[in-house]
Formats: C-alpha cells, structure tokens, sequence
C-alpha cells in the first residue's frame, strides 16, 4: 500500500518532457512579467564582520533586512569549488531515472521525500516545480531512507553542505540580533536547542507557457531565516515590495538569506519577511536549494521585549507551534503571519 501511495504522481519533470501543461498550473490572472525591474539586494561580507569594518557591514545587513527582508552574503566560508558540486549533485540526482528517484518519493500525505507539490487546498495553483524535501537537523529526526544514495557522493556532499549551514545560521541570526542592538543570543535562544533545519533541492524544468505558470506562487517563509543557493546562471526569483515585483539578481557563489515570518515576529516587524514567487522561462531549467531553520515547536516565540517600547509597540502575539497556523492560514487563502498580528486582529 505504502509503495503504491509513492508512485502515483507525475512529475513536472514528465510534464515538461511531454510539452504538457494541465490546466491546474495555469494562473488564469494575468501575465506573469518575467522582466520586472531589478532589486538592489545588499551584498553582505561575511568577512568583514570581524574586522574593523564589523559596524558598516552589520549597518548594512540590517538596512537590507528592513528595505527588502533580504541580503546577499559573500565570503561565508564555503568555497567556490565546494558550491559547483552541491550544484552537481541536485543536478545529477534530478537527472536520474524516474525509477531510481521514486525510491525516495514522498507519500501523497507527506511533504520530506521526492515529489510535486503537495495539494493542500482544492483550489490551489500547483507550482511548476519537483522537489526533494529533507529533514536534516537535529539529527534524530533524519528520515535517512529519503536521503539519496546516487550520484554517489550525494550525502558526503550534502552533510558537508548542511553542517556549513547549521554554522552560518547560527552567526547570521547573532549577527541579525547584534545589528539591533541586542544580546546577540536572543534569536538564536529563542529558535532553541531543538531547532530544526528542513532542505529543499527545488528543481524548475522549463516550461512551454512561462507567462502563465509559475515556479512556485507568492509566499513567504515559514521558518526563522531561510539561506538560498540559487542557480548560478539562470534567474528566477522575484520579491514584492511596495506592491511590484523585482527579481533578484544572482551573485556568483553568493547566499541569499531570507527573513522568514518567524524572525519578523521576533523582531517585532522590524525586520520584514518577503513575499516572494519563483517565475518559470521556455528554455532552460533551474536548480536551487533552500535551507529553513525553523524554531523548536515547543517553547514558542514572540517579539523580544526590548523592542516592544511606546513608539513601537507590541506588534504580533506570541506564537508557538507556528507552522501548523502556517498550514491552517493557507487553506484559507490568508497570509499566515497575518494571525500573529495584533492589530489586524483589532479590525
Ligand atoms: O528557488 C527559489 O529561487 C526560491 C525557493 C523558495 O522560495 C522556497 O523554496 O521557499
Ligand atoms: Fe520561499
């Protein structure tokens, strides 16, 4: 039973291979402008922080947080060489025969595995997109049957790749915290010990109708912080901010580390979590792999009281277990945070 829940879905991959584009991808509302303007995303050096430029650079990471919910950062430690392969290893592992990718297929009830997206709602746009979602931190919750045996130096690649995450995290979120002028544990303590950290290889093939699919449609992350390595040659991203969408360039072996809902919460809205929306193109495809650190579920979260003040007052409610409310907003069609704001509650 369990193996037939596995094989019943049709990848996006198999789609594009037959030039099919069944009618629940197209967004009948408008064109999608693949050619919006460009946004100035921050680029961050990582390295100068600990230099005598530290003040500059974390002024700089905090202005980008609050101008667009995003930074670019460079010089993060892991080498460019390092990159081309973690770029290698989604690329082979999508290029795999469908069989051999199916022994890592997500059940149509789970979303960690291999597989489209997962249908949440009956009226959902489904996103141009196949995906191989891994539970990756702490270690105890790895489901390691998900964790693909080929190309062969998938996991040698991959763990390397994550415990470089789970470092970068951690100075990210102290540097977030330091920027504003607080105890630079505070973010990191409240995501706690049991924090979690969930990767996504997103895997966009091309699409023969680009201006009415997407790759995936408007949201905004669920997690603390997100860190992105995006493709290294072919666009896709776009942020809204003020109402138009921007695409966001691409820095060579660069990070883009995003503010998610988790962290606007904490911050008490200084920090914004982006809407963002991946677009699709006709003729080539995209990899990406996002990281998500998400806050341990059972001590909750909420805006840190030394910004809570008169001028700014208390913004969002304390929240714990933030991803059902995630899960249970969307079936309604409401952006998530939305029911941690205080004052929309008040309307
Ligand atoms: O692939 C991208 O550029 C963005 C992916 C994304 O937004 C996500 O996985 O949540
Ligand atoms: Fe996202």
């Amino acid at each position: 039973m369990a193996e037939n829940q596995k094989t019943v879905f049709k990848s996006v991959q198999e789609l594009a291979n037959e030039n099919q584009v069944p009618e629940k991808y197209i967004h009948t509302q408008g064109s999608i402008n693949s050619s919006c303007p460009m946004l100035n995303v921050p680029v961050v050096d990582l390295r100068l922080l600990t230099s005598t430029a530290r003040k500059q650079e974390l002024n700089k990471l905090q202005s980008g947080l609050k101008f667009c919910g995003c930074i670019q950062v460079i010089n993060h430690g892991l080498a460019d060489s390092f990159l081309d392969k973690v770029h290698e290893i989604s690329k082979q592992f999508f290029a795999l025969p469908a069989e051999e990718k199916l022994k890592y297929a997500r059940t149509v009830d789970d979303i960690y595995g291999y597989g489209n997206d997962s249908v949440l709602s009956d009226k959902q746009k489904l996103d141009w997109t196949d995906r191989l979602y891994l539970n990756v931190f702490p270690e105890a919750i790895r489901n390691l049957k998900l964790w693909p045996q080929k190309p062969e130096c998938f996991r040698e690649v991959f763990e390397e790749y994550i415990n470089n995450m789970k470092l970068l995290s951690e100075s990210l979120l102290k540097a977030m915290a330091v920027s504003l002028n607080l105890e630079e544990n505070c973010f990191l303590d409240q995501c706690g010990e049991g924090r979690e950290m969930i990767a996504r290889f997103n895997f966009y093939p091309p699409c023969p109708t680009p201006e009415v699919v997407l790759g995936i449609k408007p949201h905004a992350d669920a997690s603390a912080i997100t860190i992105l390595l995006q493709d290294k040659e072919v666009e896709g991203l776009q942020v809204l901010k003020d109402d138009q969408w921007f695409r966001v360039p691409i820095v060579p072996y660069g990070l883009l580390v995003n503010v998610g809902d988790q962290v606007e919460i904490m911050s008490n809205g200084i920090f914004k979590s982006p809407v963002h929306r991946v677009v699709t193109n006709a003729d080539q495809e995209r990899n990406t792999l996002a990281v998500f650190i998400m806050p341990d579920v059972t001590d909750g979260i909420g805006p840190v009281e030394k910004l809570i003040n008169e001028e700014m007052p208390r913004a969002y409610k304390d929240v714990k277990n933030y991803v059902e409310l995630f899960f249970q907003s969307y079936q309604h069609g409401k952006r998530p945070i939305e029911t941690a704001m205080i004052c929309q509650e008040q309307d």
